[in-house]
């Protein structure tokens, strides 16, 4: 299968700050991936990398392939619709159009103007006149109409009221299934991505803690509650992801690939929301650590 994002050791660094380090990971294409994590994780400064508008401080990125950015035939590839959703507010919409046809050589006129008027936005309208949702519906459709294989979206749906998000995620979901690109689009709402995202990246203190399929990740994770026990009395092929005790009993996170047979245990599945919040509980877990993996 290919790749649509390849990082191998991928770190950025500000003055003496890692932003991002040591990440590892293999998108296959194809996939809706949701990219989550705590403010400050790392995310943008990911997505950049991605974009070719950074260059990496250690390790290597390739996305579809090649070095992001590297050429315009690349950069024609790759769709980027930034935090907060530019648009130009003084231009208007049609002008908006006219810009996108001019600068992406893969420029499809029929799918913005289709989708102008599914939205019923109106052409003449100046973008800075617009609602913030309708904004955020704008620069999506640069971003679709550009045809690109990638399409990467910076929390897209902050702004947007619970109505306007479902509408934007539904075009959004829409035009996946009928051009069939690939998606990295990070958000806090996981609720949201629970919907629509089929891989998942959680970033940490400008770590990668998991990266996989939604499907694999929600069938390896399970919480067990029972009687207090010390982490390292756990099986070791269960890696603790969180661990909370009182003083009669012990609540755990872990990942396994293998069945839980102890009866000690109550155990049940986590929803996506649930995972996230695990991996980002930046409790200590016990003696050992989640571990890094990439999934295929
Ligand atoms: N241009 C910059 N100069 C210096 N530090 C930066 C710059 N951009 C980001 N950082 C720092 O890098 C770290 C990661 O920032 P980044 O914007 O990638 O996080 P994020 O996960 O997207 O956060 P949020 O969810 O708040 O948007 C933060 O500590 C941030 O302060």
């Amino acid at each position: 299968m290919t790749s649509v994002l390849q990082a191998q050791g991928l770190g950025k660094r500000y003055g003496r700050r890692w932003a991002l380090r040591e990440c590892t990971i293999d998108i296959p294409a194809g996939h809706v991936v949701g990219l989550v994590g705590p403010n400050g994780a790392g995310k943008t400064t990911l997505l950049k990398l991605a974009s070719g508008q950074l260059e990496p401080t250690a390790g290597d990125i390739t996305v579809l392939g090649g070095r992001p950015g590297g050429t315009p035939a690349q950069l024609a590839r790759v769709g980027f619709v930034a935090q907060d959703t530019p648009v130009y507010a003084r231009l208007t919409v049609a002008e908006h159009l006219r810009l996108g046809a001019r600068l992406n050589p893969r420029w499809d006129d029929g799918v913005a103007r289709e989708r102008i008027a599914q939205l019923g936005l109106d052409p003449t309208q100046r973008a800075g006149r617009l609602s913030g949702g309708q904004r955020a519906q704008l620069a999506l459709t640069l971003g679709l109409a550009k045809r690109p294989e990638l399409l990467i979206l910076d929390e897209p749906v902050a702004s947007l009221d619970p109505l306007a998000r479902r509408e934007f995620l539904q075009g959004l979901m829409e035009a996946v299934v009928e051009h069939e690109f690939s998606v990295v689009l990070s958000s806090h709402l996981v609720s949201d991505l629970e919907r629509i995202c089929d891989y998942l990246i959680v970033l940490v203190d400008s770590r990668v803690l998991v990266a996989g399929d939604v499907d694999r990740l929600l069938a390896t994770h399970y919480r067990l509650t029972g009687p207090r026990r010390d982490p390292d009395r756990l099986p070791t092929d269960q890696h603790i992801v969180s661990a909370r005790h009182t003083d009669r009993q012990s609540t755990y996170v872990i990942r396994t690939d293998a069945p839980i047979h102890d009866p000690a245990w109550t155990v049940s599945r986590l929803n996506l929301e649930d995972l996230v919040l695990a991996h980002m509980d930046k409790r200590p877990a016990g003696s050992r650590p989640a571990p890094l993996e990439v999934q295929r």
